[in-house]
Formats: structure tokens, sequence, C-alpha cells
């Protein structure tokens, strides 16, 4: 059977702009710009010339080498021609390929919002499209509160969307603009629909969480074009997810066989990387539970899920992960059991049998310290050390004798008051006892320095650790409150670790975080390979 072809229309740049809390620079246009040329959707959506100064400089070039460069605004505005509108002028004098004419399909926000009558909106629209067309351009045109206008009065919706395509409207695109349709609904009223509906599009907002699901409804329903943002930024609660959409058109039964998306296995592979650089772009965490693209997609916690993942990973994983550029990954616990234990051991290069006792044993040390505050499905790299520590592959490099930090509020030479730290760490390396003394920014970072100031012979080796973060949690430990500190690093290779140090006391819970960090540095080249019998 050949496939229909689905058109992607990406408006991350235009509506993803109207997020609460996101602003784009210029360099940030162009760098989305890349990372959606990379991805392959069919049109960019770059924003609103004449709306702002960076918009209307992103639309003076031509920015994309595939994707078809989109230019979004308004229809002419009552009581002006197209001519005399700048406006619609400085849409169709921009480097755009193509523009996206906003209009209204909902009679009563018409004679509400716009003061004309609905007639002269349909003629506004068809005036402003025919001018596009002349100019050169592509047509689409975003059908403002088109759901809830058909529900209100579906002969007018319908006569707006035959209107736009008579004019010339390559697409009319649907939009559910307050995002309160049911995907029921939208099912129903795009069949309804009299008109062609390969040229069609969605455009669906996420407020009732159904943004997806909506699209979704829509392509079965008829619809070939597909707007959306990466990581589904948009106004209010944002726009359909394109990241959690396009992996579900390429590889679910229903959509996979019957449609083209324009993005193959290679690209599809390349799809958690976008999503995560996105998230960087914005200066934000990603989300770990996003659907294919987050940390936790493939994640498992439970130890019954992971004995059955051990045997066919299929049980729990709807699609391979690799199939989306995302990994497997079996945290450990105190939801674990001895199969979580062995496949990250497993990827950590230790390999032990189930009926090993010192499995059960190490299975108890996670407990009993998972119920004292540590975590260590977030800290892999302190697993690894108590592991071994258990299994007695675990050298001690350093042993660290005392330590103690200071803080001090004084005045400098200009009479500013400031606060200066200290940090004093004694430690013994074999047969050598160093100690070194270090002034920090603060407690923890004066104690960093101190102690990787002289590791002895072990110097060279940390010269390229880095911390990364540093995150504190205050926790209830039932007889009190502990502190649990996690702490990021990274070294030279890229590699990035975690690790945790628990207590009812800060200063020792980070110590005891950045000493393991350090450890797992030093076991990188030096630990041994072998279980001991
Ligand atoms: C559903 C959506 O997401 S639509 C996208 C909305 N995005 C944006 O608005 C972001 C960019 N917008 C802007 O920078 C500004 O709103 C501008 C530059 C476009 C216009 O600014 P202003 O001229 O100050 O107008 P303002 O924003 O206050 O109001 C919009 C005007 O456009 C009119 N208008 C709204 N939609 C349309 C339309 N589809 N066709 C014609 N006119 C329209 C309104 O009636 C209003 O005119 P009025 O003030 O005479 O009543
Ligand atoms: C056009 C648009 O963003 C909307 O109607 O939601």
């Amino acid at each position: 059977m050949t496939k229909e072809r689905l058109y992607l229309f990406d408006t991350t740049l235009r509506d993803g702009a109207q997020t609460a809390g996101i602003e784009f620079s210029l360099e940030d246009k162009i760098s989305v710009t890349a990372l959606l040329e990379d991805l392959g959707v069919d049109y960019i959506e770059g924003g609103y010339p004449g709306a702002n100064v960076v918009d209307t400089e992103f639309f003076s070039q031509k920015r994309t080498r595939r994707a078809t460069f989109t230019a979004f605004g308004m229809t002419k505005r009552a009581g002006r021609s197209v001519g005399n509108d700048p406006g619609v002028q400085a849409l169709l004098d921009s480097r755009a390929d193509a523009t996206c004419f906003v209009a209204k399909a909902w009679d009563q926000q018409v004679v509400l919002a716009l003061g004309i009558t609905p007639e002269e909106n349909l003629a506004a629209l068809a005036e402003t499209i025919k001018a596009g067309v002349e100019a050169g351009k592509e047509v689409l045109v975003d059908a403002e509160h088109f759901f809830d206008g058909y529900k209100s009065n579906p002969g007018y919706a319908a006569s707006f969307v035959e209107t736009a395509l008579q004019a010339g409207a390559r697409w009319v695109v649907l939009c559910d603009t307050n995002g309160g349709t049911m995907p029921f609904e939208i099912e129903d009223i795009v069949r309804a629909l009299p008109v062609d509906h390969a040229r069609l599009g969605i455009h669906a907002h996420d407020d009732t969480g159904q943004a997806v699901a909506n699209t979704l409804a829509a392509v079965r329903a008829g619809v070939r074009h597909i707007q959306g943002t990466l990581n589904g930024i948009g106004e209010r609660c944002g726009n359909a997810n394109l990241m959690t959409i396009i992996p579900t058109l390429a590889l679910k039964p229903g959509f996979a066989d019957r449609f083209e998306i324009g993005i193959d296995a290679a690209r599809l592979h390349d799809i958690t990387r976008i999503s995560r650089t996105f998230d960087e772009l914005l200066n934000r965490a990603p989300s770990r539970q996003a659907p294919y693209v987050g940390s936790s997609a493939f994640a498992t916690k439970a130890g019954i899920h992971a004995s059955a993942l051990a045997k066919d990973p299929s049980t729990y994983e709807h699609v391979p992960p690799e199939s989306v550029g995302n990994e497997r990954s079996v945290m450990v616990s105190q939801q674990a059991g001895k199969s979580n234990l062995l496949i990250t051991l497993k990827r950590h290069g230790i390999e032990l049998a189930k009926d090993d006792p010192r499995l059960d044993t190490l299975l108890r040390h996670v407990k009993e310290r998972e119920a004292r505050g540590y975590s260590y499905d977030g800290a892999d790299a302190s697993f690894v050390l108590l592991a071994r520590k258990t299994l007695g592959m675990l050298p001690e490099f350093f042993d660290v004798e005392n330590y103690r930090t200071s803080v001090e509020r004084r005045h400098n030479a200009r009479g500013e008051q400031i606060a200066v730290t200290e940090a004093v760490v004694k430690i013994r390396v074999g047969d050598d006892l160093l100690m070194s003394v270090a002034e920090g920014n603060g407690p923890i970072n004066a104690l960093d320095l101190a102690l990787r100031k002289d590791l002895g012979k072990y110097s060279d080796q940390i010269g390229d650790l880095e911390l990364v973060d540093f995150k504190v949690r205050i926790l209830d430990g039932g007889t009190g409150a502990v502190t649990r500190v996690l702490v990021e690093s990274r070294d030279g290779t890229g590699e990035r670790w975690y690790t945790v140090g628990v207590s009812p006391n800060i200063i020792d819970a980070s110590f005891e975080a950045l000493y393991e960090s350090i450890t797992y540095k030093l076991l990188k080249t030096e630990a041994p390979a072998q279980i001991p019998a």
C-alpha cells in the first residue's frame, strides 16, 4: 500500500515564543532553526515579521536550507486595503517562502474582537490570501477558534474553510485555540467538514493535556498537516509536542503503516538529542518523564519489572529505546530486587551469578541505606562504590584522617564586610600524611579545593575532574532532619557521574559526596577488574 504523506509544521519560534518565561534572541532563533533542520520538519515558522525587532531581523534573510521558511501574521485589518496594511506588507516583503495568516473562524469572535461583520471577515480573508499568492508565497491559514466556532455555528466555520481554500490557501489549519476540545469532538468535526481533507491541518493546544491526542484524532479524521513544537512549548499549557507525535507516527501501528512523515530512522534516532539540546538552550532541566525522549522513558526501578526486562525488554518497553536514540536504564533503589543490581553491575563491568550470596548482602545494604536517606537511583557512582566495597573490590586510595572548615565574617582592607571560608583536610595516601589548606567562596568549595590540592601519587589522575552541579535536599529522617547532597561530576572524557552523601550536617553530607566523586574518578583508572572469590 502506498503511504500518504503527512506534513510537519513546527511553530516553536512563533507559538513557542508565546510561552511564559521564554524569550528567543536572534542567535537562539538561528540555533533552534538548525535543530529543526536536523530533525527534518517540513515547515519552520520563524515568528512574526513586523511584530518586533528580533523577528523582523530574522526574516530579513532566508534562514532554512531544506524546510519551508514560514512567516506568521494577521490578515488585513478592518477598514484598510491589503496594500495599505503595513502588517500584511511586512509579511509579504519578508524573505519567507510561505506565509501563515491567522484569521478568526468563529463569527461571534469576529463581531466581538474585530468589530466587523462575519461577511467582512470572509472578504478580508480572501483578499489577504490572494495578495499572498500574488506575492509568490505559499499561503497557509490558521483558522483561529475553529472548533469552538464550529460548535457554535458550523455553517460559518465551514464557509470560512471553503473561502480560504477557494482563495488559494495551500493549507487551512484548524485551531483548537483555547485547547478545550476533546479528541472525539475533533474527530467528529473534522470528518463532517465537506472539503478536501488533504488540504487541512491541525493546531492543538494542551489545556486539557490532550494536544497530542487531539492531533492524532485529526489525522485519523483526514488532516494531512500537523503543527506542533519542540518539547510542547507554547502559549498557556503549550502546544502539541512534536517529540511525542513524531515517534508515534513513525512507530505505531495505525499510523506508521499508513503515513510517511519525511523523517527516516536515522533522524528519528536523533530525536532524544534534539529534545535535550533544546532544553539546554532554554536553560532548563529536561523532563525525565517525557514520552520517548525523557531519561525515565525507558527506566525501571521496580524489581519485578527488572527481572522480566532481563528476560524480554518488550515486557515493559512499548518501543525499543534505541529507535528514538534513548536508552534503557535499570535503577537501584529500595524498590529494587536482585535483577536490578545484576543489570546495573553488568553495565559497570561486574558480572555476578543471581544466587551469589554477596548479592543478597548488597541488596540489604542498599535498602538499609535508602531507609537512612541515601538515594541510589540518582547516584549510580555511589552505588558502584557500595557494590565494590561489599564485593571486596574497592581499593583504599586514600584515607581521610580529619577535616575542618571555618567561616569568618570580617572587614577587608577597604573596610568592606566579607565572608572568608577556609578548609583544612588531612589525608593519608599509603604511608604519607598530607595536609592541605584552601580558601573558597563557601565551605563546600573550600573543602573541595583542599581535598583535591594534594592527593599525593594520585594528584595527576584527578586533574581533569570537575564538579558540575550540587543539589541539597532536607529529608525527614524519622529522628530529625537529615541532609542529602547529590554531586554531579565530569572529567575530560565527557563522562558524568553522580554521588550522594547523607548526614544530619550539610557539610558532612557534602564531604561524603565529594569524597565518593574523587574515589569514583580514581576507580576509572585503578580499579581491579576481577571479583575476589
Ligand atoms: C491564537 C494566536 O496565538 S494568534 C498569535 C498572537 N501572537 C501575537 O499576538 C504575538 C505578536 N503580536 C504583536 O506583537 C502585536 O500584537 C502586533 C504587533 C501584531 C499588533 O500590535 P497592536 O497594533 O498594538 O495591536 P494589539 O496587539 O493591541 O491588538 C490586535 C489588533 O489586531 C486585530 N486583529 C486581531 N486578529 C486579527 C486578524 N486575524 N485580522 C485582522 N485584525 C486582527 C484586533 O482587532 C486588534 O485591533 P484593535 O486594536 O483595532 O482592536
Ligand atoms: C493560531 C494559533 O496559535 C491558535 O489559534 O491557537
